[in-house]
């Protein structure tokens, strides 16, 4: 089977929507009354502090957790994702922090490595190596070849694999968790490319980010989660780094915040210096 733009919901459809969405680890709720739309051709950022719920979350989407409560529609129906293969034959894929790759073997045996059925039932080596190239030409990846080992690739070479393989199977959402987190200014940038071409083919994406730089240069839509709860939701060009920050932490005074103002206000005495504008 092979990844066709065709079978993907219009750009600009919701393919993805959690209402009310809860989850409780014994005394803590970890989320409550969650919501979230994703549409078609559209990034949306999932953001906040250290236990916001953002995990919690994305592992409730990836059928890791039965959620306590609240309704997830895919495609137009309401869905139970009765694990991480029903999250995947659904078409929701998730690239996990770890990325679950096997050091040791090569490109193509990693995208297809315990999902051969998704590839297709009929699909032979020469057949994994061409739709290995298919998928990583999709994402305008450079890779120099399909038949190196894991081990020899880039931070950026191997989170490039890892969203590669999540496209095996054709799915409507892909979910990346934190997938910066690890990586320069160089290879981060080669990801957030990926992003892009992600939601170029169609997709919904969810990114996972704790960098808001990152955030602000590829998502079209920031959800933030504070405490477990939707705290607020921006589109991108509407939310400055204090406002957002303030979002997450709940608080307009915190000293990131303050910090960011203070900044500002003096990028803009100097623009109004240079070119003028100060009085006397
Ligand atoms: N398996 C679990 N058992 C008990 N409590 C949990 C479990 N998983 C998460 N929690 C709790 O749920 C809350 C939300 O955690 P979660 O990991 O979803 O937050 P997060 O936003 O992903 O944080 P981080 O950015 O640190 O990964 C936290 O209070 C956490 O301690």
């Amino acid at each position: 089977m092979s990844t066709s733009v065709a079978d993907r919901a219009p750009a600009g459809e919701v393919v993805l929507s959690l209402a009310g969405v809860s989850k409780r680890f014994g005394a803590v709720q970890a989320l409550s009354d969650v919501h979230m739309d994703v549409r078609a051709g559209e990034v949306v950022a999932l953001v906040g502090d250290n236990g916001a719920g953002k995990s919690t979350l994305v592992k409730v989407i990836s059928g890791v957790y039965e959620p306590d409560g609240g309704d997830i529609t895919f495609a137009g129906r309401k869905v139970t994702v009765g694990g991480p293969s029903e999250a995947q034959a659904l078409g929701i894929a998730t690239v996990f922090q770890d990325l679950a790759l096997c050091d040791n073997l090569d490109v193509v045996a990693n995208l297809f490595l315990g999902q051969e059925q998704l590839a297709g039932p009929f699909i032979d080596e020469v057949g994994m190596e061409k739709e290995a190239w298919r998928l990583l030409k999709t994402l305008s990846a450079k890779i120099p070849s399909v038949r190196i080992p894991i081990a020899a690739l880039s931070g950026g070479q191997r989170q490039t694999v890892a969203i590669a393989r999540s496209l095996v199977g054709s799915p409507q959402v892909v979910m990346l968790d934190e997938p910066t987190a690890a990586l320069g200014v160089a290879q981060t940038a080669e990801v957030l490319n990926l992003i892009e071409r992600l939601r170029e083919t169609g997709l919904g994406v969810i990114l996972i980010s704790h960098n808001m730089a990152d955030v602000q240069a590829v998502a079209d839509r920031i959800v933030v989660l504070r405490l477990g709860k939707n705290a607020a939701e921006f589109r991108v060009e509407d939310a400055s780094t204090a406002e957002l920050v303030a979002a997450i932490t709940g608080a307009s005074d915190n000293v990131v915040a303050s910090r960011a103002s203070r900044r500002s206000a003096s990028t803009q005495t100097e623009t109004h210096i240079e070119s003028g504008e100060q009085d006397g």
